[in-house]
């Protein structure tokens, strides 16, 4: 086949040759990095009970964020539970984990902190099985912990209504993956000449392209990445979150995942999006800094202030940025107690000087955390 003839980067002769404009990416290359150091430097100060914090908050939002691209919403308590309970960081008391949760944190903490294991077969088919530990998808029965077999057609990536669909992408056919898979594990494990940032760009493009299982492909590319990305950075330490980044960016991450997998093996265009997804999200990582330090410091502060467990839990839902204005009946939803006792724990706290009345107007009076970063400086 002549590579005019090619729809897919698959099909090319030269496939797996990626090619790539070195000048091009060196200057978004060197900012990234030096946004990196940046942030480990200001980690690097903090002392490591917060460092843990911050890196507990990154992989926390990976797992919600890795599901969300698939539509599927975790509960983000059980994931910050289940990862803390991992990692053996202190967070008080953990909410129950469900076994859906546990395989998504299994998966993401495998590939971050074992990031030197050798990448192989059996470990992604581990992996596969742990995010769909129940053998469906959806309402669908499909291969969990083996590559695809394509009995029912090729794999297409397509969107739309049924009758109106549109392919976005074919995957090479089942036949080849085996051999696909194993070119693909030896460039992982072995040494590169291109630089590790892209190198995880690259690991995440190419397993994508393979697409070898009937579902979670998205999400096992994710983690390549990451696992890429913790080798570059030398540690299986996480500060930031990609997939994260790549949810709020979802749609160009799409379009340009498809512009990519169509015919030319040059990935530039690719590389740079990957770089500067990364970038925004090491800059991401600072304010997510930014809330742990002002937590640990919250905390700090009213360390000796007798609070009941109800207490304990809204302050840190308003530390970490309550979405919307908390009034005393959502106060009572989410403590799950009646109103007289939201507002008496309320009043107990605005007399402490724990909270204060929200400055903004509105017909029910809320309240924010004193400290809380986006409460307004007081006088
Ligand atoms: N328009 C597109 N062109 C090419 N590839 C795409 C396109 N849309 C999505 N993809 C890729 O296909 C993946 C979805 O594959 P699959 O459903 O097997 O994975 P998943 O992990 O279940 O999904 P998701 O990524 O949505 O969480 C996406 O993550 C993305 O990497």
């Amino acid at each position: 086949m002549n590579s005019g003839d090619c729809k897919y980067i698959w099909q090319t002769p030269d496939w797996p040759n990626w090619r790539f404009d070195w000048a091009a990416l060196a200057g978004p290359m060197a900012e990234v990095s030096r946004a990196q150091g940046l942030l480990m430097g200001r980690l690097a100060d903090v002392g490591m009970a917060l460092r843990d914090q911050a890196s507990l908050a990154a992989l926390t939002e990976d797992v919600v964020k890795t599901s969300e691209i698939e539509g599927e919403q975790l509960n983000v308590e059980s994931v910050r539970s289940s990862i803390a309970r991992r990692l053996g960081v202190d967070i008080g008391a953990l909410a129950p984990v469900d076994r859906h949760v546990e395989g998504v944190v299994e998966l993401v903490l495998d590939a971050t902190t074992n990031c030197q294991a050798l990448a192989t077969r059996e470990r992604l088919f581990g992996w596969h099985a742990a995010l769909f530990p129940t053998g469906y998808s959806g309402l669908s029965r499909i291969k969990v912990g083996a590559w695809r077999d394509d009995a029912s057609g090729p794999m297409q990536v397509v969107s739309g209504r049924i009758g109106r669909q549109r392919v976005h992408f074919e995957a090479p056919p089942a036949d080849r993956l085996e051999t696909e898979t194993s070119r693909f594990f030896d460039w992982v494990n072995g040494a590169s000449n291109e630089p590790p940032l892209l190198k995880a760009g690259l690991g995440h493009l190419w397993f994508v392209t393979l697409h070898p299982f009937d579902d979670g492909n998205g999400r096992i590319a994710r983690a390549i990445g990451d696992l890429l990305l913790a080798r570059a950075d030398g540690s299986p330490q996480r500060f930031y979150s990609l997939s994260a980044q790549i949810q709020r960016e979802r749609k160009a991450y799409y379009d340009i995942l498809e512009q990519s997998q169509k015919r030319s093996l040059d990935v530039t265009a690719w590389l740079a999006w990957f770089l500067g997804t990364l970038h925004r999200a090491v800059d991401q990582a600072q304010h997510t800094l930014d809330t742990v330090l002002v937590k640990a410091r919250f905390w700090q502060r009213w360390a000796s202030t007798p609070l009941n467990q109800r207490q304990v839990k809204l302050l840190n839902l308003l530390l970490y940025g309550f979405a919307g204005k908390l009034t005393s009946s959502k106060w009572a939803a989410i403590a799950k107690c009646s109103p007289d006792t939201a507002l008496r724990d309320i009043n107990d706290l605005l007399a402490r000087g724990v909270l204060r009345k929200s400055d903004a107007g509105g017909r029910s009076t809320s309240y924010q955390a004193v400290d809380n970063p986006r409460s307004p400086p007081r006088n």
